[in-house]
């Protein structure tokens, strides 16, 4: 499907659902000095041709402004005229699309993620063993254990991605750039944010846990 054949009221309810994320997690401070970026998926979701709503790059993300977001396509490239940017971190956007078919990604910055991220670099993941919340990843077993996958940082983004796509774990709705942020996806919005919501809790959980176990 084109994006020329998306209906105009698909296009909206797509804005208005960003912009209700967008709102909410700002009010949690998880965009501190610009960071993060959101996206959510438009159209037909079984072709390789595919376009989605994201944040605009740079942009204040506790306002609300006509300017927020802009459509791109599978390549990040803009589906439509604009003299909107992209967010810097669309080809990861894009990336993570392709490899899970997912309908939407969320990405923030903040301190437990970074805290955590660097913590367990050298094992390449965070573990997380037997906490109740790892059930909103639709994972049930008792005592699950999980590694989030972190991978490197780099400033330059197209580097980053074939780590992603080397690391991306089917089981796992989420990945970790070092000392950067957690991006989380899912089906649609409302299990993007459940699984954001679910990541920021287990890190601070991780974080604490560690902090006590080395004090003892
Ligand atoms: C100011 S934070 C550095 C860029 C970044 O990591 C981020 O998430 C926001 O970049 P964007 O281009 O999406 O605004
Ligand atoms: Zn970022």
């Amino acid at each position: 499907m084109s994006f020329g054949e998306i209906s105009l009221e698909d296009k909206q309810s797509v804005l208005s659902e960003l912009s209700e994320v967008k709102s909410l997690f700002a009010s949690r401070g998880w965009f501190p000095g610009t960071s993060g970026n959101l996206s959510i998926r438009v159209g037909d979701f079984t072709s390789e041709q595919f376009d989605f709503a994201i944040t605009a790059s740079g942009k204040d993300k506790s306002l609300s402004t006509p300017e927020d977001f802009l459509f791109v396509d599978q390549d990040g490239k803009p589906s439509e005229l604009t003299k909107l940017k992209p967010s810097a971190e669309t080809l990861i956007h894009c990336e993570i699309y392709r490899q899970t078919g997912c309908g939407a990604i969320f990405h923030i910055h903040t301190v437990f993620n970074s805290l955590v991220s660097e913590l367990f670099w050298e094992r390449k993941s965070i573990p997380v063993d037997g906490v109740e919340l790892i059930k909103a990843f639709n994972i049930w077993d008792e005592e699950a254990h999980i590694d989030i996958p972190i991978v490197s940082n780099f400033a330059h983004i197209p580097s980053i991605v074939p780590e992603v796509t080397e690391r991306l774990d089917p089981r796992i709705p989420g990945i970790m750039l070092r000392k950067h942020g957690i991006y989380a996806w899912g089906a649609n919005a409302f299990e993007a944010k459940r699984h954001l919501e679910a990541f920021e809790f287990l890190f601070e959980y991780v974080y604490r846990w560690e902090l006590l176990n080395r004090k003892a």
